[in-house]
């Protein structure tokens, strides 16, 4: 199937940021990392998650001038940096040589740093359904900012979504092999990186990261015997429960030990067979999924085969702005074992209520 243009800018916004993301970790040894900022929740944002968002809005302005996207990240802090000392000194100029870098790398001309700046706050709408018709792109420039700055692995996540429905969806995974190795290392192979993308009710497929690499078909594994599967979580212990994991793994007799790796490319994953459930349990009441945590992994998850629901078996609800307001928890899995692992999972949460 020929791929929609729709499809065509997220594959090609991934591939630019993706390119600005192994610009600054080459740039950094393992030991300082790239440069990291604070935001407001303590959450770390780097040099590459500002370039990354430029780039992803750059190309889908260019694609698409009228489309709002809502973004994770924004251009504030960086445009009161006029005064910033020490570690922070040069941080914007690090972005826009990141953006340039890229940019030069695909034989583009490079940009200003206001330029850049704009285009970053491109991502600034809020997801209201309703605006521009009910379709807009979401933007996680990098997933797993935690697993980059550990080396570990990280997603450039962009999706579509039309009247609530992510309807294309692109993940950019600079630290994942092109192909599933069942891995357990959780870094880099050496390797060029790999980029999963689908359209709803088409087929997923992975890509290498090289320039001009041709897509493969990607499908959940058929296995339906919970005992024999493999479940993936958070590396991060404070964005998934590990213990109720365990539990729910205990409950459907699972022996091999969880795969732990960062972002979506846990989503990733489980579209290709090399692994079969992914849990992301509640570990506090009250925090909300942002969707753009999901929604390009739900597009590519679904296409392959499987299923995504929230903890309680309710489809992910993107018509609530930026966040999931409506759901708790995800639970994604390769569509065979989806009723047995919410089953468990619900007899888990619930005995611990
Ligand atoms: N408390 C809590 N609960 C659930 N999720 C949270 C929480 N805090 C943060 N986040 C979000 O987790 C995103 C990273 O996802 P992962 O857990 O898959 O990656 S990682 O293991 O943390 O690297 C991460 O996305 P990025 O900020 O894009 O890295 C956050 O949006
Ligand atoms: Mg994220
Ligand atoms: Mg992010
Ligand atoms: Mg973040």
């Amino acid at each position: 199937m020929s791929e929609s243009a729709a499809l065509a800018a997220a594959v090609q916004a991934g591939r630019w940021a993706a390119a600005a993301c192994q610009v600054v970790r080459s740039a950094s040894g393992l030991e300082d990392g790239p440069a990291a900022l604070d935001k407001a929740d303590k959450s770390p944002v780097t040099v590459a998650d500002f370039a990354a968002q430029a780039l992803v809005c750059r190309a889908l302005a260019e694609a698409f001038p009228d489309d709002p996207v809502v973004g994770e990240e924004d251009a504030a802090a960086l445009r009161t940096t006029a005064d910033w000392q020490g570690e922070k000194a040069g941080f914007v100029e690090q972005v826009t040589h990141a953006v340039n870098a890229a940019l030069a790398q695909f034989k583009l001309p490079t940009a200003t740093t206001a330029e850049i700046l704009d285009w970053i706050d491109r991502g600034g709408a809020d997801g209201a359904v309703g605006e521009n018709g009910g379709r807009f792109w979401t933007v996680d420039p990098i997933d797993g900012t935690k697993g980059f700055l550990r080396g570990g692995q990280y997603a450039v996540a962009i999706a579509l979504i039309e009247n609530g429905i992510p309807t294309v969806g692109v993940l950019a995974c600079p630290n994942l092999p092109v192909q599933s190795d069942g891995h357990n290392g959780d870094g880099a192979d050496g390797g060029t990186g790999a980029l999963f993308s689908a359209e709803k009710d088409g087929g997923a497929t992975v890509r290498s990261l090289e320039p001009g690499s041709t897509p493969t078909s990607i499908h959940t594994s058929a296995t339906a015997d919970a005992a024999a599967a493999r479940l993936c979580e958070s590396v991060e212990s404070a964005h998934t429960a590990h213990g109720a994991a365990a539990e729910i793994a205990a409950k459907l007799n699972l022996t091999a030990d969880p795969l732990r790796l960062d972002s979506q490319a846990k989503y990733a994953e489980v579209a290709r067979g090399g692994a079969d459930i992914y849990l992301r349990l509640p570990t506090r009441p009250g925090y909300v999924e942002r969707i753009w945590d999901h929604a390009a992994g739900v597009v590519v998850i679904e296409a392959a085969g499987g299923r995504v629901t929230d903890v309680d078996g309710q489809p992910l609800d993107f018509t609530h702005g930026r966040g999931l307001e409506k759901n708790r928890g995800v639970i994604a899995t390769n569509g065979p074992l989806h009723d047995a692992v919410r089953a468990a999972t619900g007899a888990v949460l619930n005995a611990s209520n």
